[in-house]
């Protein structure tokens, strides 16, 4: 400000100028006053000039001398102004009228000068008005500008304010989360100092521009004023124009330089925020794992401690203990011996023992083949009597007519047979079932016998009996009833349970099933995938294919059925189901005697191949479970029809089994097995090389009393029949130990 105003024309030029003005009309006055002044002297005859015609001869003379380089002082003009005449010769007018026309011509030359400078300075004042006027016009946009600028500054200035507020909120945020931020923040605190001198010298940056604006404003007032100044103040106005664009470009530069701080302050707070971030995340991450930390050695500590008191009591125990070692030590040599003695007594005691196991082994093998060697010795084909309860049909009748002797030879052995007038008749057979025995009391006497089929025997047990008096009750049971299961399922459930348990000795078995039918004379396969269920399709199947089906003995007396289906077994389920199948499909139907009677013998045939991978022996047995179709008298039965041919057909071959018993009896030479189907395929099992069972069904009632006197005598022949088996062996080398015989827990 102060170089402004010293660069300021000082007042005194204009004061110069000033005296230049009032010398100039000093000079004119003077000049005009000396014209006249010669005028009326009358010495200016030629002077009378018009004045203006003198004025208006500006820059040469009429005799050619040039204005500009002539100059006349003030003391020229007044020592020419009082120049008088040279005294002479006062007679001489020539002389005096030539130092007249000298004086003139010099005061002409003086005027004409006065003119010339007179017509310069008004050009000058012209143009310095002109000039003024012009400056005066700029001097109205510079300041626009400058208002504008200002303008512009105060926004920037405003701006650089908020974002100084907002830094200064941020820093403090960032003080105040982070104290290691410090650094940082004072860093920026300095910069904040530095953009607020920036601020504070835009500031006064700016008060020096409103005041020079004022300045500017009082100088073109003054130029106004005083036009003589101007050239000076235009000179002083563009100078400070100048001032001024140089100014406002430092303070465009210092701007931009604000700028770029504030950019860089900018970037630097955004990298402190991040940082600032990442810090916070670490902060709460290393916290987290503090606070674990804290856990973990809390629980440690805990551990610690509680262990240092277990390890004090342990300690304590220790001491207790080796004491106590000290002491047992001394007697540990009593106890070793003791111990040693013992050891020794519970050896012999085991020795003892597994002698003693051994024997009971072979006590219960030489019991097993005493038990076999008496059946066999026994020779005959042993028969189970079993009566059937009363049933609803038999409601009328009120009194049974079978009785059982309660002598003790004769207990659960002999069965009376109370005629009309009283009379008894006695029966003796190897077991005699009341009508009272459960399905579970009759298996139980059979069980040991299905065994011996495990044992490599060949087992048969068939049911005979008058249609109606219970022999598929014995041996299938009811399907309905999974408690009253009959003689065939229970022995073949058996014979898997035991097959099982073997397992653990070494044994193997393949089981094979086959189940036939006789019907009619004719042999039926009831596993045949061919058929489909049905008493009318099985005999539509028969009479359509028409197969018959050869029966034949081996050497060994195994009995093959030529083409039958053999299925082999694994599970007592999948001979359950196949008994399922077989029952379904077994010819059955409705007699006066029986609802549903089996109009056909039902064979059963399970072939069991046993291996034992230890001992490497091998057994073969056979299970033939056989449900033979009812006796009846055709009188009484009042058939007829299919249902008579039936009934003749069932007769037949029943008569063809008494015949072979009877010829069995007798020791007939002839065995007429081949009269029948029925005794062929049962031929071995009669011969000798089985052990055969024969249940003789028995209805108690009234009505029945002639078929069950038949059947209890025929049952008594057969009872006697001798079998040509004794000595026979089962298929295993004789000797050997059969499964049966090795299983000395059960049997
Ligand atoms: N021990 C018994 N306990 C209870 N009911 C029995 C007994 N024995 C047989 N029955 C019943 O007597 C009826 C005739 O029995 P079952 O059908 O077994 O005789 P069956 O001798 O097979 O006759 P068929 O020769 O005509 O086939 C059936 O209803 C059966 O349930």
């Amino acid at each position: 400000m102060s170089s402004r105003n010293q660069n300021r024309p000082p007042h005194s030029n204009s004061n110069k100028k000033v005296g230049a003005e009032e010398v100039v009309k000093d000079k004119r006055s003077s000049i005009e006053i000396e014209a006249e002044k010669l005028e009326k002297q009358g010495v200016a005859g030629r002077a009378r000039a018009p004045l203006s015609a003198m004025v208006n001869n500006t820059t040469s003379d009429s005799d050619g001398t040039d204005l500009n380089n002539i100059e006349f002082t003030k003391e020229d003009i007044e020592s020419l102004l009082n120049e008088k005449m040279k005294k002479g010769n006062p007679y001489n007018n020539k002389i005096k009228v030539d130092q007249m026309v000298d004086l003139i011509k010099r005061l002409k030359l003086c005027v004409r000068w006065c003119v010339h400078e007179n017509e310069k300075l008004q050009s000058a004042v012209e143009s310095a008005v002109k000039k003024s006027c012009d400056s005066e016009i700029e001097m109205k946009n510079k300041t626009e500008e400058l208002n504008d600028t200002i303008s512009d500054m105060r926004e920037t200035i405003s701006f650089l304010e908020e974002i100084n507020a907002k830094e200064k909120s941020e820093k403090l945020v960032a003080i105040d989360d982070n104290l290691n931020l410090q650094q940082c923040n004072s860093s920026l605190q300095s910069d904040l100092k530095s953009a607020n001198e920036a601020y504070r010298r835009l500031e006064m940056e700016k008060a020096i521009i409103v005041e020079s604006l004022n300045d500017t404003r009082d100088l073109n007032k003054e130029l106004q004023d005083r036009l003589k100044s101007l050239k000076d103040s235009q000179n002083e106005s563009i100078k400070h124009k100048e001032t001024l664009a140089n100014e406002l470009t430092c303070l465009r530069e210092e701007l931009k330089k604000i700028v770029d701080d504030r950019d860089r302050v900018q970037g630097r707070l955004n990298a402190v925020i991040e940082e600032r971030e990442n810090y916070i995340k670490f902060k709460y991450e290393t916290y987290s794992k503090l606070d674990k930390l804290a856990i973990k050695t809390e629980a440690l500590e805990e551990t610690c401690s509680s262990q240092k008191a277990k390890i004090t009591i342990l300690e304590q125990k220790l001491r207790v203990e080796r004491e106590k070692l000290e002491m047992a030590d001394l007697s540990a040599v009593e106890t070793r011996a003791m111990s040693e003695e013992h050891k020794r007594i519970i050896r012999e005691l085991q020795d003892r023992l597994a002698d003693k196991e051994i024997q009971v082994v072979e006590g219960e093998k030489l019991r097993k083949k005493l038990h076999n060697t008496v059946l066999e010795l026994k020779g005959n084909i042993r028969v189970f009597c079993r009566v059937r309860p009363l049933l609803r049909e038999d409601r009328f009748e009120t009194n049974m007519v079978v009785s059982y002797p309660t002598s003790i030879d004769m207990l659960d052995r002999g069965i009376e047979l109370v005629q009309n007038a009283g009379q008894k008749q006695l029966f003796t057979f190897d077991k005699v079932f009341s009508h009272e025995a459960s399905q579970h009391d009759v298996f139980t006497e059979i069980s040991q016998l299905v065994q011996s089929a495990l044992d490599g025997y060949k087992v048969c047990i068939f049911a005979y009996g008058q249609t109606g008096s219970g022999k598929t009750y014995t041996m299938m049971g009811r399907p309905d009833a999974p408690d009253l299961k009959g003689m065939i399922p229970l022995s073949l459930e058996q014979i898997f349970q035991t097959s099982q348990s073997l397992k653990d000795q070494g044994w193997n078995f393949k089981m094979q099933a086959s189940m036939l039918e006789i019907y009619n004379e004719t042999i039926k396969d009831l596993l045949s995938s061919n058929r489909s269920s049905g008493f009318d399709q099985t005999r539509a199947d028969n009479s359509v294919h028409g197969k018959q089906y050869t029966i034949r003995h081996d050497k060994n007396g195994n009995t093959h059925v030529l083409d039958l289906t053999i299925v082999d077994v694994s599970s007592p389920n999948e001979i359950s189901s196949l008994l399922e199948k077989a029952a379904q499909i077994r010819s059955m139907g409705r007699t006066q005697m029986n609802e549903q009677s089996s109009r056909s013998h039902f064979v059963v045939t399970l072939r069991m191949c046993g291996i034992n991978e230890n001992t490497e022996q091998q057994v073969q047995g056979v299970l033939n479970l056989i449900d033979l179709a009812g006796s009846e008298r055709l009188s009484k039965s009042g058939a007829t029809g299919d249902r008579l041919k039936e009934a003749q057909a069932i007769n037949q071959s029943l008569s063809s089994l008494s015949n072979v018993i009877f010829a069995l009896a007798k020791k007939e030479e002839h065995i007429p097995f081949r009269d029948s189907k029925l005794t062929h395929l049962l031929q071995p099992c009669l011969e000798g090389d089985s052990k055969t069972l024969m249940f003789v069904n028995i209805s108690p009632d009234q009505s029945s009393i002639d078929e069950s006197l038949c059947s209890l005598r025929f049952a008594a022949r057969v009872n006697a029949v001798k079998l040509g088996f004794h000595g026979v062996r089962p298929r295993h080398t004789q000797g050997a130990m059969s499964p049966a015989l090795a299983r000395t827990e059960k049997y």
